[in-house]
């Protein structure tokens, strides 16, 4: 996809790899709605940004991506204001912590949600004109994460709902490109402390920095976005998982038969809003 004068949707983009993405493609010439929890930070990011690509290319809507009705409201918001859809990215996340029903909400719950307005708003059965979703899982949706397990779980769910809206099936209904990317550890605020407050705390960020060490550090918002930018340009890329690593740098995880997707026998394959 050519991003010139197309027009996105961003979540949890005030910050981190959210902001990568949206200046990116506010840098190609797309309009792009940042959409966070974090309103003073987001309308921050947002006059930044509109001080450097034109107050008419960028729109920032206060948006708690676990809340259906903020969200339903927000595409109804970007669709009045810049008048179509063509991209989302379902990328706001929160690390584990102690409300794993949080991280579900958050990581899994508002991603199938974004994924499901984003099929909405662009699918040509439904009268739009295709389109592109990104959703933002992480190297833990490929990859057990002992101090992260439901973390991992939300990843992994995150990576298999994006490959079955990515068969050739739902894309011969919707026309929506629908791809994962999984990068490893990236030098984002959500990264822990190396510091931590409790003892316990301190023997998880250990094993985490040690890891991260090991690994050849953090990643740049700017390797990461590179790879979306590779993702977005090639129209060839569906159900695509993009892995990006220090090892490796960008590839794509490589898996076997049945990349055609399974027919799932249900009195309604379609899901609902
Ligand atoms: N930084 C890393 O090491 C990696 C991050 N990821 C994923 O990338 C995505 C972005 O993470 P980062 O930029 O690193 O984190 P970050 O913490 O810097 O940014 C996350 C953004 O999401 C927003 N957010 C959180 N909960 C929200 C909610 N309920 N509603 C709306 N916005 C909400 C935050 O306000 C923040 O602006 C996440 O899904 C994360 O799991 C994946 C692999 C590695
Ligand atoms: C706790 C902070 C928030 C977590 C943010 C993340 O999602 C971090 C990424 C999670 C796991 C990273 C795993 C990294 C693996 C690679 O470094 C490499 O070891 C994997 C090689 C896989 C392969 O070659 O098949």
């Amino acid at each position: 996809m050519k991003l010139s004068g197309k027009v996105a949707v961003v979540t949890g983009a005030a910050q981190g790899l959210g902001r990568g993405f949206t200046e990116a493609m506010l840098q190609q010439g797309a309009k792009v709605a940042l959409l966070d929890i974090k309103v003073l930070d987001g309308r921050k990011t947002t006059k930044e940004l509109a001080s450097q690509h034109g107050q008419d290319k960028v729109l920032f809507l206060p948006c708690d991506v676990t809340d259906k009705g903020q969200m339903e409201s927000a595409f109804q918001q970007v669709l009045r204001h810049f008048g179509q859809l063509d991209v989302v990215v379902n990328n706001a996340g929160v690390s584990e912590h102690g409300n794993w029903e949080m991280v579900l909400d958050v990581n899994l719950r508002s991603v199938i949600h974004g994924t499901l307005l984003g099929l909405d708003h662009m699918s040509r059965e439904k009268g739009g004109a295709g389109g592109l979703i990104i959703n933002i899982a992480s190297m833990a949706g490929l990859l057990p994460m002992f101090h992260g397990p439901v973390y991992a779980a939300t990843k992994h769910g995150v990576v298999g709902l994006s490959r079955s809206y990515g068969t050739p099936f739902h894309f011969a209904l919707t026309g929506v490109r629908v791809c994962a990317m999984c990068p490893t550890m990236a030098d984002t605020p959500i990264q822990p402390p190396r510091v931590a407050s409790t003892p316990e705390e301190q023997l998880k960020a250990d094993a985490h920095w040690a890891y991260v060490d090991n690994q050849g550090g953090l990643l740049q918002v700017s390797e990461v976005v590179d790879g979306f930018l590779q993702l977005v340009a090639d129209d060839s890329k569906n159900g695509a998982v993009m892995r990006i690593t220090k090892q490796k740098g960008v590839d794509y995880q490589p898996y076997g038969g049945g990349g055609q997707g399974v027919p799932y026998a249900s009195r309604n394959t379609r899901s609902k809003l």
